[in-house]
């Protein structure tokens, strides 16, 4: 098989035992997995869960913390435990794992998330094997992803990855939640993540877990739109991971391997980035963009509104009200009120690159229409 960028998520009730502390033996099993994934030849990235689950004990909490500051204070005991853990099992292997702690502003900002990127690139280019969970210790409330599940969905489409893997204390997906009804069957294969499956699946079933199959299928959801297929389910032994890759996991898959993959930056736009602004464009402007694949022109501004800075996202809209889609701009909000309407010769000096385009095609992601 050809060499594939893999994401793996394993999730916090597979890494622990009944009493919800980590599990020597199970992590044991991930990692021997992981290491023959790797001895195939293809690139492992490894999203990792369970900081909490490993640090509350040491703290004297009797169960998993509610409290953010509990969870913080479990997280920052916890993690190095797990990355100890880590780091002795694939040293069996010569592996050697890259801790990486992110949050969800750098998916937001296009400095980090470019720096990231490069990061990652370096650390799978010299072999080593990047450990990603979330900087739960330093987070801010309402900017935690909570789970892991869409941490692993962003990495995934970023790196453009060919597959990404969530492991789960679960065979997959039911048409209702199987701890609850016995009578419940499993999907094997979806192609898409409707809304009608996203009502069948539930909330965590243990103590350990967060988000349950929902924040699963929300993050399959989102990996699907960046280019990239997902399967979620469980296994035992050292072939596990191969086995999922090659189509015979024991669990559910979702999208196919055709998927798309859009370009790097265009996913960021489309996704991650924060918008700063709206401009509005008149019909031509729209036809040049739409339908011509052209670039946005100064002259096709009508509003502007809003306050940003050159390199920003902004939303653009039609005249009937209507977004039309999203890019990065080449004029901060001032310079572009004085430029509106103007001919390129006229406008260009004011462009961060003194050329005329206010959102060149390649920085530019068309969305359905919807109102703004
Ligand atoms: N429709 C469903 N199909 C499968 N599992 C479901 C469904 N609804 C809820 N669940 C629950 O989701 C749990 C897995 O999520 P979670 O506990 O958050 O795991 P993890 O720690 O791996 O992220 C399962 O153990 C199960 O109880
Ligand atoms: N970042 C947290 C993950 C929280 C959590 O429980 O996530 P998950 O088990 O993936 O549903 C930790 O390491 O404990």
């Amino acid at each position: 098989m050809k060499k594939q960028r893999i994401v793996v998520k394993i999730g916090s009730s597979s890494l622990t035992n009944d009493s919800g502390a980590l599990s020597e033996q199970k992590m044991r099993d991930h990692v021997e997995a992981l290491a023959f994934l790797k001895q195939q030849g293809h690139e492992v990235i490894l999203i990792s869960s369970g900081a909490v689950a490993a640090g509350f004990g040491s703290l004297g909490y009797p169960t998993r913390p509610k409290t953010v500051a509990g969870k913080q204070a479990a997280a920052a005991v916890g993690q190095g435990l797990l990355m100890q853990g880590y780091l002795s099992l694939f040293s069996e292997y010569s592996i050697v794992p890259a801790q990486m702690l992110l949050t969800r502003e750098d998916f937001y900002s296009q400095e980090r998330f470019r720096n990231l990127y490069s990061a990652m690139s370096e650390l799978l280019d010299r072999g080593m094997l990047p450990i990603i969970n979330e900087n739960d210790s330093v987070s801010i409330e309402e900017l935690t992803f909570g789970d892991n599940d869409m941490l692993s969905a962003l990495v995934s489409g970023f790196l453009h990855a060919n597959a990404l893997i969530i492991l789960t204390d679960i065979n997959g997906l039911y048409d209702g939640n199987p701890t609850v009804s016995k009578s419940a069957k499993k999907y094997h294969f979806i192609p898409t993540v409707t809304d009608e499956l996203l009502g069948v699946a539930g909330d965590s079933g243990s103590s350990v877990g967060t988000g349950g199959m929902k924040s699963k299928l929300l993050a399959a959801k989102k990996a699907l739109s960046l280019g990239v297929s997902v399967f979620v389910g469980k296994g035992e032994g050292k072939e596990k991971l191969v086995d999922m890759l090659a189509g015979k996991g024991d669990g559910t898959y979702i999208g196919g391997p055709f998927q798309t993959q859009m370009q790097m930056k265009k996913q960021w736009i489309a996704h991650h980035s924060q918008v700063a602004g709206v401009i509005e464009i008149d019909e031509g402007a729209e036809k040049a963009l739409i339908q011509n694949g052209k670039s946005l022109l100064p002259v096709g501004i009508t509003t502007v509104m809003g306050t940003f800075n050159a390199l920003d996202v902004v939303v653009v809209r039609n005249q009937k009200g209507q977004m039309i889609g999203k890019g990065q701009i080449h004029y901060s909000s001032e310079d572009l009120q004085k430029v509106k309407g103007l001919p390129s010769e006229q406008a260009k000096s004011y462009s961060i690159n003194q050329r005329a385009e206010v959102i060149h095609r390649d920085n530019w992601v068309t969305v359905e229409k919807e109102r703004v």
